[in-house]
C-alpha cells in the first residue's frame, strides 16, 4: 500500500513534470464534430451532452496520459447534466485511472461531519478503484464548516490511501472578501485554515516530507502562495489559475521544493480548448483539436521546467 502523496510523487517523477490537466468540458466549446455526432445519436439533450463530454474527456486523456502525472475532472460540468452526467463523470474517472493517471475529482465537497463521511465514501477510492462509485485518488474539499468536518475525509484518506485538497486561498478575483478576513490577532481566515491543514497533513499518509492532505492555493496570488508554502511545509499544493486565469510559471515557482516536488499546477481551458486559442488555431484548427491539446500540454511542461524548480525533475532523469 502506498499513500496518496507517495503515489502522486512517484507519478510526477516518472512523467518528470508537475503539470496537472483539468478536464472542464464546456458544451459550447467542444469540437463541433463531437457535439453533432452525439446529438444525432441521442434525442435527449442531457444524454447527448453526457456522451459528448465522455468522448471528449476520454480522447483528451489518451492525449495527455503519456505526458502528465494527473488529471482533475471538474464535477460541475457533469452534474449540470443530471444523472447522465454523473454516470459520465464516474466513467471518465475510471478511464483516467485505467490509463495510469492520478485522478483528483474537483467537486469541492464539505458538510457537517456525519454527512461529510458520506461524501468521503462517495469519492475517495484511494488505491482501490473499486472502493467508491466516483473512484478518485483525491477530492477537493471546502473547509469552511469547521475542522471537525474535515476529520471524516482525513480518516478515510488514512484508511484508503487517498488524498484531499482543502481550499485555502482560491484563485478567483473575490477570494479576499471572506478569506482575508482578520481575527483580533490580525491573522487572516485563510492563514487559520492553513494552520489546520498543516496539522492534518502530518496525520494522514505522511511520507516523511509531505502528507496526503493538500491545499488549493491560486497561482493568481503569488505573494500569498509563497507565504502559504512557508506556512505549510508538509502540505502538497494544488495550484489552479495558471493559463486561462493569467497565472504564469514565475507566479508558481515558490510552490516547489528543491527536488521539484510539493506542488501540481492545473490548467484546464488553455489545454482543453487550445484549438480555439490564437496560439494554436491556425496551425491545428478544430479537426486537429487533440494535436493542439498535446502542443499546449507540452508547452506548459516546458514552461514549468524552464522557469520553476520543477525543472529539477528533468535534470534528475538525465543524471539517472
Ligand atoms: O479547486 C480548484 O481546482 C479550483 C480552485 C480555485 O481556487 N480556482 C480554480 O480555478 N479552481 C478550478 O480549477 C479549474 C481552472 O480552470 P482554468 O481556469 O480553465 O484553467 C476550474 O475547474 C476551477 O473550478
Amino acid at each position: 500500500m502506498a499513500s496518496f502523496v507517495s503515489r502522486l510523487h512517484q507519478a510526477i517523477r516518472t512523467k518528470k513534470t508537475a503539470a496537472l490537466v483539468g478536464l472542464d468540458p464546456r458544451w459550447e466549446q467542444l469540437p463541433v464534430r463531437i457535439r453533432r455526432a452525439a446529438e444525432e445519436m441521442y434525442d435527449d439533450p442531457a444524454a447527448a451532452k453526457a456522451a459528448a463530454f465522455e468522448e471528449f474527456c476520454v480522447r483528451l486523456i489518451d492525449v495527455v496520459a503519456p505526458l502528465v502525472p494527473a488529471i482533475k475532472p471538474q464535477a460541475a460540468f457533469f452534474e449540470e447534466l443530471g444523472p447522465d452526467g454523473s454516470v459520465a463523470l464516474a466513467r471518465v474517472i475510471r478511464y483516467g485511472r485505467a490509463q495510469g493517471l492520478i485522478v483528483i475529482c474537483d467537486a469541492k465537497r464539505g458538510d457537517i461531519g456525519s454527512t461529510a463521511e458520506a461524501y468521503a465514501r462517495a469519492y475517495l477510492a484511494g488505491e482501490d478503484p473499486q472502493a467508491a462509485p466516483y473512484a478518485a485518488d483525491a477530492l477537493t474539499v471546502n473547509p469552511y464548516l469547521g475542522e471537525d468536518t474535515l476529520q471524516p475525509f482525513v480518516e478515510l484518506c488514512q484508511k484508503r490511501e487517498a488524498g484531499i485538497y482543502v481550499l485555502v486561498r482560491t484563485s478567483n478575483p473575490g477570494a479576499a472578501t471572506f478569506q482575508n478576513h482578520q481575527n483580533s490577532e490580525g491573522q487572516t481566515l485563510y492563514e487559520q485554515v492553513s494552520e489546520t491543514v498543516e496539522k492534518l497533513a502530518l496525520q494522514a499518509g505522511f511520507d516523511g516530507n509531505y502528507g496526503s492532505i493538500g491545499a488549493v492555493v491560486g497561482a493568481t496570488y503569488p505573494r500569498e502562495l509563497k507565504d502559504l508554502r512557508e506556512k505549510m511545509p508538509h502540505v502538497p499544493l494544488l495550484i489552479p489559475g495558471y493559463g486561462a486565469q493569467g497565472g504564469n510559471a514565475a507566479d508558481v515557482a515558490a510552490a516547489f521544493d528543491s527536488a521539484g516536488l510539493g506542488a501540481i499546477v492545473n490548467s484546464s481551458r488553455a489545454i482543453n480548448f487550445a484549438f480555439r486559442s490564437p496560439a494554436y488555431a491556425e496551425s491545428f484548427g478544430e479537426k486537429q483539436w487533440e494535436a493542439a491539446a498535446e502542443a499546449a500540454t507540452r508547452a506548459m511542461i516546458c514552461d514549468l521546467a524552464a522557469n520553476t524548480p520543477a525543472g529539477q525533475l528533468m535534470l534528475d532523469s538525465k543524471e539517472a
